[in-house]
């Protein structure tokens, strides 16, 4: 279960920041192996204080095990041929790092594998870069030999949407039956700069037919917009900001909102900080009643979900479907990193 990961205490906020520095995929810098100390250094108090204001840490690791432990029982009933199953968790930027879980599996003798982002939509700064490190540790040999293969993306999967509307439904009902149909969905996904957009990264067209998806299960009982938050620097990202999109519907005389996240699985501080904390609070102060749909967290239908994607992935494969999807061996057109090549080339071998 690929995934960039979180602090799961606020003591480990600073080697969270240096490794998301450190990742030339994610954050290309010149003197990359200078700066990214630097730079998280420097980020490390307000973050600390972010993951203090939600509780003391980021309870991704804890979602991602019973997710994972949820997704494991469950496939041992529906694809019985490949029992036991096991899940392991493999985090970009906290523990447990991608290179402890390689060598786990290595010291459990697995011979089998699945590389499951747990990032609904592709983005290359995501799944590809967390792809791009299982590559590196699979070429050193640090996991054994195993042979691979690749669950990239499930953003419009009908249990993931059924789990997304099912708690949209949930925030809809904290509104009074006679308002409901006028509440705004806001659904708001992680941003992207605009140079990764330009690339031709996937993921903003990705994330929008999971918005689609969402909408035509909804029965399009709602009015909504797609809006990206959470960007950081000076540089351009994709737009509308959710902040700035909550202030413009009170600006425009629209009293309630639903706040949808949809591109990340778990809680986090983007959650919890930003919607909850920031910008549920000024809608607020400017008239606006907002709630927010609950992240997916320990959902029993979206642990369903994950158990019935791997077990469609386990078949296909062996009906004779190559390891990964066609979609996958696309590169960017503005693709300049050759990792991304190799790496797609390597899955595509299994592994
Ligand atoms: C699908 C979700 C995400 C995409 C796409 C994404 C791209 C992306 N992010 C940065 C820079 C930062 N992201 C940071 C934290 C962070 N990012 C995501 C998700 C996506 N990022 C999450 C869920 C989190 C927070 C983890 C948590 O537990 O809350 C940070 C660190 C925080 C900060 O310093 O503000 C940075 C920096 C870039 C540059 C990027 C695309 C290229
Ligand atoms: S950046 Fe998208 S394939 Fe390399
Ligand atoms: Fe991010």
């Amino acid at each position: 279960m690929l995934n960039m990961g979180g602090p799961s205490t606020v003591e480990e906020t600073h080697d969270f920041l240096k490794n998301l520095f450190l990742d030339g995929d994610l954050i290309p810098l010149p003197f990359q192996r200078f700066l990214a100390p630097a730079i998280a250094r420097r980020r490390t108090p307000k973050i600390e204080q972010q993951y203090a204001d939600i509780g003391g840490g980021s309870p991704i690791l804890r979602y991602t095990q019973l997710q994972g432990e949820g997704m494991a029982k469950l496939l041992d009933e529906l694809h019985p041929e490949t029992a036991p199953h096991k899940a392991y968790v493999a985090f970009r930027y906290a523990q447990p790092l991608t290179e402890l879980t390689a060598r786990q599996l290595k010291d459990d003798g697995v011979t089998r594998a699945i590389a499951f982002t747990q990032y609904p939509q592709y983005s290359c700064s995501t799944t590809g870069s967390s792809l791009n490190e299982l590559y590196r540790r699979g070429k050193a040999g640090e996991m054994g030999d195993i042979k691979w293969s690749v669950i990239d993306r499930w953003g419009t999967h009908p249990g993931f949407i059924e789990a997304v509307a099912q708690n949209i439904e949930g925030a809809l009902a904290k509104f009074p039956p006679e308002v409901r149909s006028d509440v705004v969905l806001l659904f708001s996904a992680h941003s992207l700069p605009m140079s990764i957009v330009n690339r031709g990264d996937p993921y903003v067209l990705e994330v929008s037919a999971s918005v689609a998806a969402v909408m035509q299960r909804l029965g399009h009982s709602n009015p909504y917009r797609l809006v990206w938050q959470s960007q950081v620097g000076p540089s351009a990202w994709m737009g509308p900001q959710t902040d700035d999109a909550l202030k413009g519907l009170a600006r425009l005389g629209r009293k309630r909102a639903i706040l949808v996240p949809i591109a990340f699985t778990s809680d986090h501080i983007e959650t919890l900080y930003e919607l909850d904390l920031e910008y549920a609070k000024e809608a607020q102060e400017m008239g606006m009643e907002v709630h927010r749909a609950e992240s997916l967290n320990d959902s029993p239908v979206f642990i369903r979900a994950l158990a019935d994607i791997v077990t469609e992935h386990l078949r296909d494969v062996e009906s004779g479907k190559p390891p990964t999807s066609l979609q996958m061996g696309l590169r960017c057109p503005g693709c300049t990193n050759s990792t991304c090549g190799q790496q797609k080339a390597w899955f595509a071998r299994g592994g």
